[in-house]
């Protein structure tokens, strides 16, 4: 009994183990089968993705991707050693340009090559981490949350993911464009940011990218150009332009007249007439105001020579304007001058509004009805240090030259020490404004409006030995631009007087005199 139920229960063990046995071989088959299914599957998809990764560079980096296999195709058809040598013959010849015409060289070829480099190996790179650490990129709060369970030790946790730079979206580089001393890199704004955030963080940017300076400009909604200066191309003094030889006096465009140059390296002109000719000029002590004003001045030269320019100055201090007194048709020292200056402009306006009214919409200058200049320097000493009827009265003068002169010839340019509304009560009349070194980071809002100071213009950090460096900002100009104005020795000054009054021949006065008789 005994022998037999051992015998019974060795065959059921037995048959225990052997069924064990087939149910985990089969087991172990799925397994495989599904551990293979795995391996293709995850295999094809890098595939895929690798795949559309390599169609999307050949489509948005067609350069690249023609480069690359135009090499590919050489190395292939001609061999590497050929390719060598070509490479390295190009390399010579662009050097040997290099140093035969700097300017040109970087004008048609390095510029390219310095931006392709820039675009790929520092803004592409290094940008997306600035932005993010100057905090411009974009939290996203509702990130999935990822369940980890712990099987082994029972127990399970909710984490989101990780909250570095991967887990923010942060506005995409779209181009670069590095000119000789700026890099502007365009960048297109991600849902839930605006430019202004990038005009405040200008400051933090120039930090994060080592340089001076960081100017952010406004290209469309979305999409903003943030810049930064490599080198200063204003750091040297900028020459005025060489007066014209009588003889050879070409005609002016009195709409685009050379001032100094932009930190582009470009001319920078002024209107003296039209659209932005009212200019206001604000400028601590020693700032360079007068540059601003005597440089326009040597570029019209020939216009102001041949009558197309009439020339009026109101100079309280009586010694900036007076240096060159010849060139002003009419001329004022104190309050009571400087209102007869105005009253004759008055005059002069009202009169051309008669002559044209009906006629035209903007008067043609000419001999007859010359531009009619102003250059009213240190406004300030008469709109606030004066008695109460003459400020009053000048003020009115300025305001009515200001708001009414552009169409009929007429064109005021001021300049101030401290431009506030006190100083200045016209200031916003003036349609385009100059901000020279000035003592705090208020007057530049104060000059230039709103906002010019977290766009970059910082004229308050302007050095003493800076004369001349100033922001331009107004009618006609999308973003503050910083520019120096051409210096204007004394002795051009004086060259100045001569040609225009053709050796002190020609009496300016005698003009206004003979149009009111
Ligand atoms: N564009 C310039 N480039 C280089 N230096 C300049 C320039 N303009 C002016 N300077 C230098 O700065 C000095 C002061 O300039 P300027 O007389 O024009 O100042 P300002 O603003 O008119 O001062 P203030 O209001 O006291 O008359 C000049 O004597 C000259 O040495």
């Amino acid at each position: 009994m005994s022998t037999g139920f051992l015998i019974a229960a060795l065959g059921f063990l037995g048959l225990g183990v052997w069924v064990l046995h087939k149910i985990g071989r089969a087991l172990a088959s799925v397994l495989e089968v599904l551990a293979a299914a795995a391996v293709v599957f995850v295999a094809l998809w890098w595939l895929c993705k690798a795949a559309f990764w390599v169609l999307a560079q050949v489509m948005t980096r067609w350069r690249t991707s023609l480069t690359v296999a135009g090499i590919y195709v050489w190395c292939e058809l001609a061999g590497w050693v050929s390719l060598a040598s070509i490479l390295g013959g190009v390399g010579l010849a662009l050097g040997v340009w290099q140093l035969v015409g700097p300017v040109s060289f970087d004008q048609w070829c390095w510029r390219f090559l310095r931006s392709w480099w820039a675009r790929w190996f520092v803004y592409g790179r290094k940008l997306p981490a600035w932005l993010h650490a100057c905090g411009l990129s974009v939290r996203d709060e509702a990130l999935p949350v990822v369940v980890n369970v712990n099987l082994v030790g029972r127990r399970r946790t909710l984490t989101r993911t990780s909250a570095g730079t991967s887990s923010a979206r942060t506005p995409k580089v779209c181009k670069v464009r590095s000119g000789a001393s700026w890099d502007e890199v365009r960048v297109e704004l991600v849902a839930g940011q605006k430019p202004e955030d990038f005009d405040e963080a200008a400051r933090a940017l120039a930090v994060a990218r080592k340089v001076a300076r960081c100017q952010v400009r406004e290209l469309e909604p979305n999409v903003v150009s943030v810049d930064f200066q490599r080198h200063d191309r204003l750091s040297s003094v900028v020459s005025c332009p060489p007066l014209p030889d009588g003889a050879k006096a070409g005609g002016v465009d009195l709409r685009n007249v050379w001032a100094g140059r932009t930190e582009y390296g470009k001319a920078w002109h002024v209107p003296l007439l039209g659209a932005g000719a009212h200019i206001l000029t604000a400028g601590a002590s020693g700032a360079g105001k007068n540059s601003v004003m005597w440089c326009p001045l040597v570029s019209a030269a020939s216009a102001i020579r041949s009558g197309v320019v009439r020339m009026s100055g109101i100079d309280p201090k009586g010694m900036e304007l007076a240096y060159g007194r010849g060139i002003f048709a009419r001329y004022a020292v104190s309050g009571k001058d400087a209102l007869e200056v105005l009253d004759g402009l008055v005059d002069e306006m009202e009169s051309r509004k008669r002559a044209f009214s009906g006629r035209v919409r903007t008067i043609p200058v000419s001999t007859e009805y010359p531009l009619e200049l102003l250059e009213f320097d240190e406004v300030g000493a008469l709109t606030k240090y004066t008695d109460r009827k003459t400020r009053d009265a000048i003020v009115e003068r300025v305001a009515l030259l200001t708001t009414q002169g552009r169409a009929l010839g007429i064109s005021v340019r001021g300049y101030v020490q401290e431009p506030t509304k006190d100083t200045v009560p016209v200031r916003e009349l003036f349609t385009r404004r100059v901000c020279l070194r000035v003592t705090s980071k208020n007057h530049v809002g104060m000059v230039l409006g709103d906002g010019a100071y977290e766009r970059g213009a910082w004229a308050n950090r302007i050095g003493d030995s800076e004369a001349g460096v100033g922001y331009v900002w107004g009618e006609g100009i999308r973003e503050p631009l910083r520019v120096r104005a051409g210096w204007v020795p004394d002795e051009t000054v004086k060259a100045l007087e001569d040609y225009v009054t053709n050796g002190g021949s020609a009496d300016l006065r005698s003009r206004v005199q003979g149009v009111a008789a």
